[in-house]
């Protein structure tokens, strides 16, 4: 459960993970955190690689080393940056991202230099079904389908 106390550790764990990101060509570092159902956090930050496109963002590096430890039980996620904005996770991360979260997880985006004095520290509360509506899971391929001949 999201309560006071985890949403905090979680913000922090964020935070904390952005430290190691390896961001040498956008020097854009972000830190990802899920909370976990038995209260664990596995965090993670963007790796990047010198042909671009085999870059991980924060949030697919957090997810992946969860789930590759066979930890699934997703409670909520933070994510944070060195931008004094809220960031939000890229298309590729919120499809990842869904195909093991609930669609009412919540998702803290949390700007650099939290807490500030804004209202709950400039920190934005959105959801898994909120950053991703209509979204296509694993579920849909147990629909019923029409018969195909191959
Ligand atoms: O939500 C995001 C958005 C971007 N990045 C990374 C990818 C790349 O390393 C850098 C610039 O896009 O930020 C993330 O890790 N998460
Ligand atoms: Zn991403």
């Amino acid at each position: 459960m999201l309560t006071e106390g985890n949403r905090e550790r979680l913000i922090q764990a964020a935070i904390e993970a952005k430290e190691y990101a390896y961001s040498p060509y956008s020097k854009f570092r972000v830190g990802a955190a899920f909370l976990l159902a038995d209260g664990t956090i596995v965090g993670g930050a963007n790796v990047e690689n010198a042909s671009y496109g085999g870059t991980i963002c924060a949030e697919r590096t957090a997810i992946v080393k969860a789930v590759s430890e066979g930890k699934r039980e997703f409670v909520a996620l933070a994510v944070t940056s060195d931008v004094t904005s809220a960031i939000s996770p890229c298309g590729f991360c919120r499809q990842v991202i869904r195909e093991f979260c609930s669609l009412d997880m919540p998702i803290l985006l949390v700007p650099a230099g939290y807490p500030q004095d804004a209202k709950d520290g400039g920190v934005l509360n959105e959801t898994m079904g909120g950053l991703l509506p209509l979204s296509f899971g694993p579920d849909a391929l147990e629909l019923p389908r029409q018969p195909v001949s191959v």
